[in-house]
């Protein structure tokens, strides 16, 4: 049975949701699913581009064959060589054998290394700005190393304007239908799992995104075919993509906003920094949130560290450490390059409070943040003589938020 929508007069998304898949990468949760894109170019030459994940691929093949309708495919464009997008690739080589894969150099090196070996004549080279013509569509490559993996590219079709983005601009989230952003509530149910797909996924190539913007800056963008989520199709919805990838990619916060990462063994930490929250809306914040780290999966927590300008780390001492959800969290902050945020820091401990210094540690070791100082440090559980210190740290927080309105 055919599930497939028209992008252009001559296109057709040919992809798949899966609602099923608990852990995207096996590691990031995607309680609203996740949708696998690939597309098809009916020219006089035919293209697929990209293709899907296993576990979508029984519907996948049915769409491509049903909108290929008995002609023979031409071309499989790969623009990203991740397992998700390639995992059917050889059934689809044996299913169209004349079909030649179209890739740059390091494509066909991570296609034996996953698969097996690919004779010379089914293969295309494209170095960064050749060209392709299908026909009426001429297909223009540039490749975005480390755009997620070493041997990303991009392809636009110069006649029409449609960008083949490979994961950038995509996001965790299946669709029902409507594959449109223009179709969708973006800014109310999709905006959190788009950022925290960036924030994950590419969030630590911010600089290898700007320099795939460089090279796409002058090109009429009409249409953006992500490999995953929706497909941005206006002009206002492109602008409002292109704006939020520019402040993620520079690592600029999106709000004036607070998020409390809690990290607590027993809740004397966690009501020091509920404490802190009620302060802070006490000075007029409005926007505070607040996770508690063993419970909140960190990918959302990085997510909204992407869009938040103020932090607050609280965390217990734990042999000699920090706790280690707190540790877990530090480490990601730092691996996918977080920068530039105010950060306020409540410290725990019994016998020998140490959270707080080595959270700082590990601060000084991200790019420009900035540490409020004093760090509030409870010995076992906070006494109400230690209000004070929290409402100095409040205050401060508070400050920052209303300097940068
Ligand atoms: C397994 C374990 C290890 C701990 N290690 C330390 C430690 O090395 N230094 C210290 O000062 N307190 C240590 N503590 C004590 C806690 O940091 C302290 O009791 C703190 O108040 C717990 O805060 P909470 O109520 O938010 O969980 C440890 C507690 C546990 C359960």
């Amino acid at each position: 049975m055919i599930r497939t929508r028209s992008v252009t007069d001559d296109m057709i998304w040919v992809g798949a949701g899966d609602r099923r898949l608990a852990l995207f990468e096996n590691i990031f949760p995607v309680p609203r699913g996740v949708s696998y894109n690939s597309y098809l170019l009916l020219d006089e030459k035919t293209v697929l581009f990209d293709s899907v994940d296993q576990s979508v691929s029984r519907t996948f093949l049915e769409n491509v064959s049903a909108s290929l309708d008995g002609r023979s495919l031409d071309y499989i464009v790969i623009d990203h060589m991740e397992p998700d997008h390639c995992s059917v690739l050889e059934e689809l080589l044996s299913a169209y054998p004349n079909a030649a894969v179209v890739g740059n150099a390091k494509t066909f090196v991570m296609i034996e290394q996953f698969y097996s070996p690919l004779a010379e004549a089914r293969r295309v080279v494209v170095r960064d700005g050749e060209t392709l013509s299908t026909g009426r569509h001429c297909l223009k490559f540039f490749t975005a190393p480390m755009v997620h993996w070493p041997e990303v590219m991009v392809c636009f079709d110069e006649s029409n304007g449609v960008l083949f983005s490979a994961d950038a601009f995509g996001a965790f989230g299946a669709m029902a239908g409507n594959i449109f952003a223009d179709e969708l509530p973006i800014q109310q149910e999709w905006l959190p799992d788009m950022r925290r797909y960036y924030a994950n996924i590419v969030g630590k190539y911010g600089a290898q995104v700007q320099s795939l913007f460089k090279k796409l800056s002058g090109l009429d963008l009409k249409t953006i075919c992500p490999l995953h989520g929706p497909v941005w199709r206006t002009e206002r919805d492109i602008t409002w993509l292109l704006e939020k990838y520019t402040l993620w990619s520079s690592y600029q916060p999106e709000e004036q906003k607070v998020v409390i990462a809690s990290a607590s063994i027993y809740g004397n930490t966690e009501a020091a920094a509920e404490r802190l929250a009620l302060e802070l809306a006490g000075l007029g914040v409005t926007e505070i949130e607040m996770y508690d780290l063993s419970a909140t999966h960190f990918s959302y927590l990085i997510g909204e560290m992407f869009r938040c300008s103020h932090i607050v780390l609280s965390c217990p001492t734990y042999n000699g450490k920090i706790f280690p959800p707190m540790r877990h969290l530090l480490d990601d902050m730092r691996e996918l390059n977080l920068q530039s945020r105010t950060v306020a820091l409540i410290e725990n401990g019994s016998w020998a409070p140490m959270s707080g210094k080595l959270m700082t540690a590990e601060l000084a070791a991200m790019k420009n943040m900035t540490v409020l100082e004093p760090a509030v440090t409870l010995k076992s559980s906070m006494k109400e003589e230690q209000a004070g210190q929290l409402f100095s740290l409040a205050k401060q927080i508070a400050g920052g938020l209303k300097r940068s309105l």
